[in-house]
Order: C-alpha cells, then structure tokens, then sequence
C-alpha cells in the first residue's frame, strides 16, 4: 500500500503513466482530481504527455474534489482557476467535460446533493487522485469528518487555513468554508492513489501508517479501499519503517 520514488518527478512521471493508461483501457473514463501544489509536477507531466502522444480525451469526464465557499470561479486563489490553468487549458478539455463543485452558487445545499448524484449517475469514478492535507484531510474533508459523508460544506480547521493561507494576500482573504466531496464519494472510487511530497509531509504520513481506521485521521479509511496506493517521496516517506515500504521505480 506505501510506496517511495527517489522524487516528486518519479512520482509525476508514474502517475501520468498510469493515467494514461486508464484512458486507453478506458476512453470514457471519469477521473477524480485533486488541487494544491502536490499535484503540480503530476499535472505538469500529464499535459505534456497527452500532447506527445496527441491522446484522445474527448470521452473523458473529471469531477474535481473541492472548491472554496466564496471564491467565484475566476478568483485565482480558487481551485476552478487552479484547474484550468495547470491542466483543463493544456490539454484542451472541454467544460462540458469537467466538473468542479461550485462554492460560489446559490443554494449551496443543492449544489451539495447534485454533486455526489452527477457522480453516481455517469456510474462512479474510475479513478480518484487524492492529496492529503498536514492534518490528514483529505479532499477537504477535515478530521472527525463522518466516513459515510457526502458532497457537503466544512468549515476549514485553522490548520487549514494556515497551510493554504500562503495562496492569499492576507489572513482576512483566507477562505474559511469550503465544499467538499464526501469521504463515502472517494471511498466508491474503483481505484484510489494518494500523493505526499516533501518533508512538511513526513508527520502526518507516519500518523496515517500507524493510526488505525479512525475519523480522527481522515485518510486512515483509505487502508480499507481494496485498491488503494500511497506514493511518497523519500522526504515525505522518512517516518516510515523502510520495512513498510515498497518501490516501483
Ligand atoms: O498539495 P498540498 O498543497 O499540500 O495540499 C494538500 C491537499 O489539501 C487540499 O488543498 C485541500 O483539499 C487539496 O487540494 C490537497 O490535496
């Protein structure tokens, strides 16, 4: 389940492999994504890729994790943004192919509902991408997070907010809720594979190794998805019994 690449680019190059290779097995595929600036090198391979290989991803549907409540889809702290800048715009998807949940809508309460129900009905994700925030969250799905939860909104820990307050001007800009898929919407994901890069991600990968399955660490759930990975890179995997950990590259 743990494993270690001598880099973040080794785990870029793999993981955009290993997308594409979903996509050839299955050209409708529907992916699940995830932000923050693990995913950057990952996207970064991708989208160069996907042009080297001139792939066909006109039958691909992606549905993103997360959204902050409050940014409208321009602002360019939000994950909307995010996303067409790093990836939808390279690669030319379409917006009719991508959906992000909208933290910027009227009734949010709908939008909760509809956005764990449009998944289901285009008939699950294939594929989820996950990050994992310092305190284990994962989407945004902060600790004691009910693992049978849904597309709903949280209320970011400080934590959170501290972590991501780096993207923003000031303390008073930083989001304070987000909306998020639900820990039950990652979990019906056919295949799951969570990123951690760096040495400020040391800590709460050896707290994910040895915490049991416990809402306390959100990602802890993931040790029960029958097809679930954890790539780290040799900073992020550094608390971890080399025992425990297995190569691929
Ligand atoms: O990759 P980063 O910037 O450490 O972020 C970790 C995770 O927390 C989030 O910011 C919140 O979901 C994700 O976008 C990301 O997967």
């Amino acid at each position: 389940m743990f494993f270690v690449f001598p880099s973040a680019d080794a785990i870029a190059q793999h993981l955009s492999q290993h997308i594409i290779d979903t996509i050839k097995r299955k050209p409708n595929a529907v992916l699940g994504l995830a932000t923050g600036s693990t995913m950057l090198p990952v996207y970064q391979r991708f989208a160069e890729q996907v042009q080297e290989h001139a792939l066909d991803l006109s039958q691909v549907t992606t549905y993103n994790l997360d959204e902050y409540v409050g940014l409208a889809p321009e602002h360019p702290q939000s994950y909307n943004h995010y996303m067409h800048e790093h990836l939808f715009d390279k690669i030319k998807l379409d917006d009719s192919q991508v959906y992000l949940p909208s933290g910027h809508c009227a009734d949010i309460d709908l939008e909760c509902k509809e956005y764990s129900a449009k998944i289901q009905a285009c008939g699950g994700l294939d594929f989820q991408l996950l990050g994992i925030g310092t305190n284990g969250h994962i989407g945004f799905n902060e600790p004691y997070t009910a693992f049978d939860s849904q597309t709903h909104v949280v209320e970011l820990s400080e934590n959170t907010r501290i972590d991501n307050g780096r993207f923003f001007d000031n303390w008073a800009e930083v989001p304070t809720h987000a909306i998020t898929m639900g820990i039950q919407d990652i979990m019906q994901a056919k295949e799951i594979i969570l990123v951690a890069t760096g040495a400020h991600k040391a800590e709460v990968m050896a707290n994910l190794f040895n915490s049991p399955i416990d809402e306390a660490m959100p990602a802890s759930i993931l040790k029960q998805h029958p097809r679930i990975k954890i790539f780290m890179d040799q900073s992020a995997a550094s608390l971890i019994p080399d025992s425990a950990l297995n190569t691929l590259c």
